[in-house]
């Protein structure tokens, strides 16, 4: 039984102005991959170092396994890190960099072979274990800190931006051979990063920080589907959510002249305005008008190969709409708008907070 648990954890900096963490609490179940997302400062990286036993939080605890571990050193926690600058030893062979664990260890010669082997052949490192590390790529160089941190078979293993450092491509490659290993070792994982497509790709379940603190936590897709607040909806997902103002009547939802139905639990807001969410590829687009759709006019046109990505103008709004990649779109051109009306999403345009059916 190896979860990680964290309760109302507090951390403000020695200078700081404000909490780095305020009041973080989550688990992460045995056997899970979490990942922590979300922008710069937002306080993931100071979140990890205290699970790492890094830093000291002014409050609150750390668990792992049942054992709270809040005062203990690094090493009493049975865990195991990636960092995103990956210090491998560059006087030592990729064998000795992986295997460096296991001789702290004391762990007997058949054993430390085994156990090396096992990892490089995990990470596809086989033929380079007797290269330096400055006979090695990046991408190679980063896989060795992977193999270093899972073959001394920690409970927990911490990552921290392990791929910022590689290209585009390679950032691409690695994060699904991660995907693998990780998935083939079980190994409870905690990891962080910025990037939201990373995040979406590799989490059981992902937790998105904003200020110190967790603004939704759960499965990937659940996530981006109903984000919990315009702040979510508009950091997953490449395009983001887009927002619309609009004004609550009769029964309808209307923005500028156009006019959708409005779902039932907006009932309390008649006569007000909510913010209306709705992603890009759930937003149909039509060259004809028909009944129940919405007009508007095509700004930009961005073709990403596998379909168009238009910028639209509705009303007073811009909308981005994802469209087949066949579609005629031309800068200028009038389109009609449709969208499925389980695919809204209804957001309090004070608090930004998810008005919930
Ligand atoms: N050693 C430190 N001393 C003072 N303030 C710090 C220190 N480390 C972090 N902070 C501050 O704490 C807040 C959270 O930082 P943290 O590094 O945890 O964020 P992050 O989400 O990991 O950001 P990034 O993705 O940029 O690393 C920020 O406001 C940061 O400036």
């Amino acid at each position: 039984m190896s979860s990680v648990v964290v309760y109302n954890l507090v951390k403000t900096y020695a200078g700081g102005d404000r909490r780095a963490t305020d009041g973080v609490s989550l688990e992460v179940a045995d056997g899970e991959f979490l990942v922590l997302v979300g922008p710069s400062g937002c306080g993931k990286t100071t979140l990890l170092r205290m699970v790492a036993g890094l830093e000291t939080p002014d409050s609150g605890t750390v668990s792992i396994g049942g054992r709270d571990v809040t005062y203990l050193p690094p090493r009493q926690r049975g865990l195991s890190m990636v960092f995103q600058s990956y210090a491998i030893f560059p006087h030592m062979k990729v064998r000795q960099n992986i295997g460096f664990g296991l001789t702290m260890r004391k762990v007997p010669r058949d054993e430390f072979d085994r156990r090396v082997k096992r990892a490089a052949e995990l990470l596809h490192l086989e033929e380079y274990l007797d290269r330096y590390p400055a006979q090695l790529s990046g991408g190679q160089r980063q896989r060795v800190a992977v193999a270093r941190a899972i073959v001394v078979d920690a409970a927990v293993l911490l990552m921290d931006e392990p791929l910022s450092n590689l290209d585009a491509l390679l950032r691409l490659q690695f994060r699904a051979e991660l995907k693998r290993i990780v998935g083939q070792l079980g190994t409870t994982t905690l990891y962080v990063t910025h990037d939201q497509a990373e995040a979406m790709s590799l989490g059981d379940r992902v937790a998105v920080m904003r200020d110190g603190r967790v603004a939704q936590l759960g499965a990937p897709l659940a996530v981006y589907d109903r984000p919990a607040d315009r702040f979510v909806g508009g950091f997953l997902g490449s395009p983001p959510m887009n927002f619309l103002t609009a004004r609550v009547g009769g029964g309808a939802l209307a923005v500028g002249d156009a006019s959708l139905q409005a779902p039932d639990h907006l009932s309390t807001w008649e006569g007000r305005d909510v913010v209306v969410g709705v992603r890009a590829e759930n937003i149909q687009v039509a060259t004809e008008p028909a009944a129940g759709w919405v007009p508007a006019r095509i700004e930009v046109v961005e073709p990403t190969g596998a379909a168009l990505l238009l910028t639209v103008r509705l009303a007073d709004e811009q909308l981005k709409v994802q469209a087949p990649a066949t579609f005629p779109a031309a800068p200028d051109a009038r389109v009609h708008l449709r969208a499925e009306p389980a695919a809204l999403r209804f957001y309090d345009p004070e608090s930004g907070l998810a008005l919930d059916a």
